[in-house]
């Protein structure tokens, strides 16, 4: 059973599914040195954003192949080392969107009528009205830096408060921002003309600072100013030298550069202005489950050989597409394990993948990255998966190609996959019809068997009575056969032959073929 560990708080939703098919612990309250000491027992982890995922970490999660970040921002993990050791780091971007939208708009709303300095006045028993004069949003100018999944409906919504929203974005389609009337400007435009600037950018070397001296210092006077994106994003010194100046107004703060926050938070010094919550964006009860679900059902995915949905660092499709690919990803991985069972103990020289039919509509690159995997994993002593697979078949001097079947033979969709080892040249292909997955050629033969079960492949040169003796010592045995096909090149040429069993038969069976009858090959697999 795959061990998880769960490090950070998520909802009791995700950990129920993963319980019905891991052994998980749930430790969220985990030292660093507890969870250094731990994390080498693990085949899946799943962190927020609390728990570090560094080099160090990594070094010791020697049976660690999955990462699932249950949350949308993954700068506490290091994807670079993770995928250099193999391990699939993915996130769960959609299931918190709402929520940091909410909250940014809560936080626009709380900062624009100081709601809770007043609140917390009248707690302290002051009535106030005149130290609480607020300001309307209607009619101010909203500066959206990172129009993605949060600042797009930020937008929306500020609009519909009748404010007047501009962006920087310069990653964006501008036939995106067209869609929800924002114009996409400048950065520094932006900056100049808002009233109120909202960031929504992931942490990224571009982004580290993105507000500092600098930007504060050319954007209009009582700016206000709005963080639920990455604490490091804004430069909090930066930040309170343009409070203290009375350059910006307010601020609403709900990451920090540095969290939990530190007592000598400069900011904490402008309660009167600055709003502050302890990283809440993404902590409401659907947030959490959305996350928490998405997070636990993709790393079972994953470790049963799957792909999850928000890879992080291997090729990505979307969730429409990988619905639609993942019958195909199935035949995929059962002509990879065909493979390796049949040749693998030959050294591959050269992979070769063709897809014909309505597999050619589909992104091919996650197919064949996957194929790679899936003949060589189970062959090398390193662990091979979708991270590192084009890179260990490079690293191994085994060529990798990609073909397309111009007009498939009487399926709608076929895969075939072609190996050449340092022995000879080997073919195998399949197709997924409605009533499963099946293997319609081998070597060049043709042959249409269910791609499930127990086979024996076994090649000879054509003679009369090869399949009658295989058959009798098979029957001698006991070894019931379930189905059985044949084909040859030509009379007294090569030919193959592809029995299903119901049963395995014995080594002493084995020894007996290859005793009785003159063969060239003789491998029993199950697929
Ligand atoms: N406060 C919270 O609890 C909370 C919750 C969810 C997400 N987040 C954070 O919110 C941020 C946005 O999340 P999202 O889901 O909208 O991400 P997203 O990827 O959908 O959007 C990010 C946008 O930023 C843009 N961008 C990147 N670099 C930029 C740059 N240098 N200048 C301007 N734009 C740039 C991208 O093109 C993209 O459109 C992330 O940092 C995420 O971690 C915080
Ligand atoms: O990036 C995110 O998803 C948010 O910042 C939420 O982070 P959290 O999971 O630590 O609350």
């Amino acid at each position: 059973m795959y061990k998880v560990l769960v490090s950070d708080n998520i909802s009791p939703k995700g950990i129920e599914i993963l319980e019905q098919e891991a052994d998980v612990t749930f430790n969220p309250d985990l030292s660093r040195e507890e969870f250094l000491d731990i994390i080498g027992e693990y085949d899946g982890l799943i962190v927020r954003s609390m728990t570090e995922v560094d080099k160090e970490a990594l070094d010791k999660a020697r049976n660690l192949k999955v990462i699932g970040r249950a949350g949308t921002g993954y700068d506490n993990i290091d994807i670079e080392e993770a995928s250099k050791r193999g391990i699939i780091v993915f996130n769960t971007p959609t299931g918190n969107t709402i929520s940091a939208v909410e909250h940014t708009i809560g936080m626009m709303l709380a900062l624009s009528r100081n709601i809770p300095q007043a609140n917390q006045a009248l707690h302290e028993g002051i009535w106030d009205r005149k130290k609480y004069m607020g300001v309307e949003v209607k009619g101010k100018t909203l500066g959206i830096i990172g129009l993605g999944r949060i600042g797009s409906r930020v937008a929306v919504r500020a609009q519909a408060f009748g404010m007047k929203v501009i962006a920087n974005d310069p990653y964006l389609p501008p036939e995106k921002a067209a869609k929800i009337n924002v114009p996409l400007l400048g950065f520094k435009e932006v900056l100049k003309k808002s009233d109120y600037i909202t960031l929504h950018t992931p942490l990224t070397d571009e982004t580290y600072h993105i507000l500092s001296h600098k930007e504060f210092a050319i954007m209009k006077d009582n700016v206000r100013i709005i963080n639920c994106a990455r604490g490091k994003n804004v430069d909090t010194q930066a930040l309170a030298k343009a409070l203290a100046e009375h350059k910006v107004a307010g601020a609403a703060i709900d990451v920090h550069e540095v969290e939990p926050l530190p007592e000598d938070n400069p900011l904490l010094k402008y309660q009167d202005r600055v709003i502050m919550t302890c990283h809440l964006g993404g902590t409401t009860t659907e947030a959490m489950d959305n996350v928490s679900i998405a997070a636990a059902e993709q790393v079972l995915d994953v470790l049963n050989n799957g792909l999850p949905e928000s890879p992080l660092n291997i090729p990505s499709i979307n969730i429409q597409e990988y619905n639609k690919a993942k019958p195909y990803l199935n035949l995929v991985n059962k002509l990879g394990n065909f493979i390796a069972k049949w040749k693998g103990h030959e050294r591959i020289e050269m992979i070769e993948a063709e897809y014909g039919g309505e597999v050619i509509g589909h992104d091919l690159k996650p197919f064949t990255t996957s194929l790679i995997k899936d003949i060589l994993d189970p062959i090398l002593d390193s662990r091979v998966n979708l991270v590192n697979a084009q890179l260990v078949a490079k690293e191994r001097g085994i060529e990798i190609k990609e073909s397309q079947i111009s007009k498939p033979d009487g399926v709608n969709n076929i895969i075939r996959v072609r190996v050449k080892t340092n022995k000879g040249n080997y073919s195998v292909a399949g197709t997924n019809l409605p009533i499963g997955l099946r293997i319609i050629e081998i070597n060049d033969f043709r042959i249409d068997l269910n791609l499930e079960g127990k086979f024996l492949v076994i090649s000879y040169q054509d003679k009369p009575g090869v399949i009658g003796k295989v058959g009798s010592i098979l029957g001698q045995d006991n070894v019931n056969i379930a189905s059985m096909q044949v084909g040859r090149k030509s009379y007294g040429g090569q030919a193959i032959m592809i029995i299903q069993t119901d049963n395995k038969p014995s080594k002493a069976t084995m020894e007996k073929i290859n005793k009785n009858i003159e063969l060239t090959d003789l491998t029993y697999l199950e697929i």
